[in-house]
């Protein structure tokens, strides 16, 4: 297949994963952006790689192979039927890596985003990007915010029932893998992220987590979860109900299943985080960790600053003010 552009410009959201309660399953994207530029090499006889990085990990990443976009869009060339192509990658890195903002998974959307634009002349399929990037995730709740933008729950469809083959009345069978719906979120939401200087691999974060959870914590996690959709967007809420919603994103963003267990690895963050939880903001860690994130409903600027004044002054935390990203991944050809 020849490839229907020569250069593509690619935009992806930071995100935040698990918003506390939703371990694996909830994510919100970001305004706050990575932009990478794929150049397709002239000589059909050069197939290899030149990588250039400016900002985060400019210093740290690898420009072979290695790289996880590069990996990706290969990958992703050979899916939609590009074969191996000679390019120029050149990165414009915002996002930290390994913080808990959901680097990889941007890595790993750029990288498919890119080959199906080159690829394919119509719009971006925003499904098979979805697809194949939770699946070489392996999670979908940073990839389904990267690529769709806003709030989003996902799900990995494999049931005893027998996926695909149990009859939906007047549907189509639900297919095996990864699914997600989008939420709307609030124009007044805010998100504080309190990001510091010290790193933690999502990878180590998981070896924390417990092969077993107390049958209580299960249900104390599905019943905060559950509050999460009107938290975010209390137009959810029936008619005639009316409820403090930064008191209710104080409780749906509690939770049982993860960030106890991943505590003992990022103590300033959690000392951070519980801090600012008793003065009743909806603090909670970010992702695997170990940036910091606060939702809250209108602008709480001037009081986190004020408790996280010590944290800021020390010099090893910056606190990021974003909105939320609704549009998810972008692609321009040139
Ligand atoms: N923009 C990027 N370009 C290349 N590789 C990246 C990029 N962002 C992340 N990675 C890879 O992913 C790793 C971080 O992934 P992870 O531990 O899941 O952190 P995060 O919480 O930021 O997603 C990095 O060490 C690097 O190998
Ligand atoms: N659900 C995952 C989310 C990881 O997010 P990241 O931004 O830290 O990569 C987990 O909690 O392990």
């Amino acid at each position: 297949m020849t490839p229907v552009t020569r250069k593509v410009r690619v935009r992806v959201p930071a995100t935040s994963a698990n918003l506390g309660s939703g371990f694996d399953t909830v994510g919100l994207a970001l305004d706050y952006h990575d932009e990478l530029e794929f150049t397709l090499s002239a000589d059909p006889v050069n197939t290899a790689a030149q990588v250039m990085i400016e900002g985060e990990g400019a210093d740290t990443l690898p420009r072979d192979e290695t790289h996880l976009v590069v990996s990706t869009f290969r990958r992703a060339c050979q899916t939609f039927g590009l074969g191996r192509v000679g390019f120029i990658l050149q990165a414009h890195n915002n996002i930290p890596q390994a913080r808990g903002m959901g680097s990889s998974a941007e890595a790993i959307v750029a990288g498919i985003a890119a080959a199906a634009a080159f690829a394919q002349d119509d719009e971006l399929n925003r499904d098979a990007v979805f697809e194949l990037a939770a699946a070489i995730e392996g999670h979908p709740d940073n990839v389904a915010p990267a690529v769709y933008g806003g709030l989003t729950m996902s799900w990995d469809m494999e049931t005893p029932e027998g996926v695909g083959s149990v009859p939906i009345p007047g549907g189509e069978p639900l297919h095996k893998g990864f699914h997600t719906i989008n939420y709307r979120v609030a124009d007044d939401l805010t998100a504080a992220v309190f990001v510091p200087d010290y790193e933690l691999s999502t990878e180590k974060a998981r070896q924390a987590l417990p092969g077993q959870l107390a049958f209580k914590d299960a249900v104390h996690n599905v019943s905060r979860v559950s509050l999460l959709p009107a938290a975010m967007n209390p137009a959810m809420l029936a008619t005639g109900q009316r409820q403090d919603v930064n008191a209710l994103l104080f409780a749906a963003t509690q939770d049982r299943l993860h960030q106890p267990y991943r505590a003992p690895l990022m103590e300033p963050s959690w000392t951070l985080i519980e801090k600012l939880r008793s003065h009743g903001f909806a603090s909670m860690v970010s992702g695997a960790g170990p940036c910091v994130l606060v939702l809250h409903h209108g602008d709480a600027r001037e009081q986190l600053g004020q408790l996280a004044s010590e944290e800021l002054a020390s010099g090893h935390w910056r606190v990021l003010h974003l909105g939320v990203d609704t549009k998810g991944v972008q692609v321009e050809r040139a």
